[in-house]
């Protein structure tokens, strides 16, 4: 039987949002990065769409609010890896030490069981603890930041973002959305929106519409020798992106850290040097970025 008061003999996945916010005391603050999802129907369903084989045994959760997406994912922890009788474990940071504390209390039972660990702490600063997968619905405020610290793990995750952000995430060469977030995240990983989400699933509400993404760790379709200077180059050549790839190259030695830009455009394809980088497939960045590397004298930026 639940205790109303506390929740605390609820079953895992049962918790409502509303009830969850109220006992914990304080009200979400959008100044804080703090929008509460409160559609049952949306929270069901965000840890299901984890890849079918992610190793669903400790996921980790960024930004725990008042722990309505705490409380699904407690409850679709899968059994832990080798051992299908040992029950899986939960990681969640929250930098608000208010509802860090409320998240402890809220579910002590998981927390005494050893099933959850909760970190109060800036999800850009604390060392990640180990884990298999990430779900969250992110703070905006950082949501790149973050992303683009996990997507380096190499671990499936399914993070809610800004729709317009997701749209940049996940576009295809040529199209209006595609830039340097769209080259950069799917060289980690096979990246698609399972879910737009509307503002009146939040309390409060957010400004934007907002999207799951879902992120399947993969290798690029493309090899890179070096990795930071592949992302430098897209970074530079998409601040030219009304440019030419030619005049992109030459002219943002100082941004993609090349000694000789003008040897990259000597070496290059013809054909690739008179396009414009939003044309430009993964692919083709990665093989000027080769040419980068081995005609250009990259120095350290
Ligand atoms: C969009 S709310 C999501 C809350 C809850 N998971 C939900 O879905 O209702 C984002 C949460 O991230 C927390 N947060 C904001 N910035 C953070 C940061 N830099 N590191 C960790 N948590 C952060 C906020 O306090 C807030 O609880």
């Amino acid at each position: 039987m639940t205790d109303i008061s506390t929740g605390e003999a609820a079953a895992y996945g049962d918790r409502d949002p509303d009830a969850l916010a109220r006992r914990a005391g304080e009200r979400a603050n959008p100044d804080r990065d703090q929008h509460f999802l409160v559609d049952d129907r949306v929270l069901d369903r965000i840890p299901g769409y984890l890849p079918d084989d992610a190793d669903a045994s400790h996921p980790l959760e960024i930004g725990g609010g008042a722990g309505a997406l705490t409380d699904r994912l407690l409850a679709a922890t899968a059994a832990d890896g080798d051992d299908q009788n040992v029950p899986g474990r939960l990681s969640v940071i929250e930098r608000d030490g208010t509802f860090a504390d409320f998240l402890r209390e809220e579910f002590a039972t998981a927390v005494d069981d050893g099933r959850l660990d909760v970190i109060q702490g800036d999800a850009l600063d604390v060392d990640l603890p180990p884990f298999t997968a990430c779900v969250a619905n992110l703070p905006y405020g950082v949501s790149s930041e973050i992303a683009f610290r996990l997507l380096p793990e190499g671990k499936p995750l399914v993070l809610m973002f800004q729709a317009e952000f997701a749209e940049r995430m996940v576009a295809s060469a040529g199209e209006s959305e595609y830039g340097r977030l769209s080259v950069s995240a799917q060289h980690y990983a096979a990246v698609e929106i399972v879910e737009r989400v509307p503002k009146e699933a939040f309390d409060p509400q957010p400004a934007v519409e907002s999207a799951v993404v879902r992120c399947t760790p993969r290798d690029p379709e493309y090899e890179v020798g070096d990795e930071a200077l592949f992302l430098r180059f897209v970074k530079a050549l998409f601040t030219q992106r009304r440019k030419t790839v030619r005049n992109a190259i030459r002219n943002t030695g100082h941004i993609s850290g090349l000694d000789d830009p003008d040897a990259v455009v000597e070496a290059a394809d013809e054909k690739l040097l008179g396009r414009r980088p939003g044309t430009l497939e993964p692919s083709a960045f990665a093989a000027l970025a080769e040419l980068a590397r081995e005609r250009g004298a990259p120095t350290e930026v």
